[in-house]
């Protein structure tokens, strides 16, 4: 709200083939989609130049990696660098993803040194918060939430290509949304921690989205809340339901 533009992000994860993700882009090319919403798709690394090229011309939508390595290039078998997704004309790359955490076992410092060399070769990043079911229980929510965004903040000084996703991970491929208050409670310490920290017209500005079984039933309510000004949608961003979510402010 308060003059931020919406933002829908899908992250299709390592799903799909390139017969699937051209359907998907047909799905969203062929729908209504909400002008003042800002829609990013992040397909597979060896999707991304397919569904680039299938969506170029449609407005409002763009492309974004899952991932990327901080340095320019060299021998680091296996990776795509953020120089590479900028040279490939792909705009946004998300960073910190939980899975990246956990099943890659990325820290908050390798998270960080990566969006500060994405902002540095002239990308928009989508960097992810949130806290773990046992994390929560224990009330450390926003403790875990700030670290992790200081650990950033620590890099990286200009903050307005950057997207917060506060996706918990619990939340996350569960089919346990966080309720609308819960997810508000959260967003609203993140935008505090932002004016802290970055001062009070980078938090006014600063888009904090919501990830974690984001679905068409509940992303009404979860839109209505002032500090949420979006989602990254898993699962449900495979599916034709993925345009309702987009629209959900209309
Ligand atoms: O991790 C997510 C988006 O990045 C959320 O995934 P789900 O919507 O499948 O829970």
């Amino acid at each position: 709200m308060a003059g931020r533009k919406f933002f829908v992000g899908g992250n299709w994860k390592m799903n799909g083939t390139i017969e699937s993700g051209k359907k998907l882009v047909e799905t969203i090319k062929s729908a209504k989609l909400d002008s003042n919403t800002e829609v990013v798709i992040a397909p597979p690394a060896i999707h991304l130049l397919l569904v680039k090229d299938a969506l170029s011309g449609v407005e409002h939508v763009q492309v974004s990696g899952q991932n990327a390595y901080h340095k320019a290039s060299g021998a680091f078998t296996g990776e795509v660098s953020v120089t590479q997704l900028q040279d490939a004309g792909i705009p946004w790359v998300i960073l910190g993803h939980s899975e990246r955490r956990t099943v890659f076992k990325e820290t908050d410092d390798q998270t960080a040194e990566k969006t500060k060399a994405a902002l540095d070769a002239g990308l928009s990043v989508i960097v992810c918060v949130g806290e773990t079911l046992d994390e929560r229980e224990k009330n450390e929510s926003v403790n875990v939430v700030v670290r992790q965004l200081n650990a950033v903040a620590d890099q990286v000084k200009d903050w307005t290509k950057v997207v917060v996703a506060y996706e918990p991970v619990w939340a996350i491929g569960t089919g346990k949304v966080a309720t609308a208050e819960q997810a508000q409670e959260v967003h609203a310490a993140i935008r505090k921690w932002a004016s802290d920290k970055l001062g009070q017209s980078a938090a006014e500005s600063l888009r904090i989205i919501y990830g974690g079984s984001v679905a068409a039933k509940n992303c009404k309510e979860l839109a209505t809340q002032n500090d949420i000004d979006g989602f990254l949608v898993g699962g449900a961003s495979l599916k034709p339901e993925f345009t309702e979510i987009v629209n959900a402010r209309l």
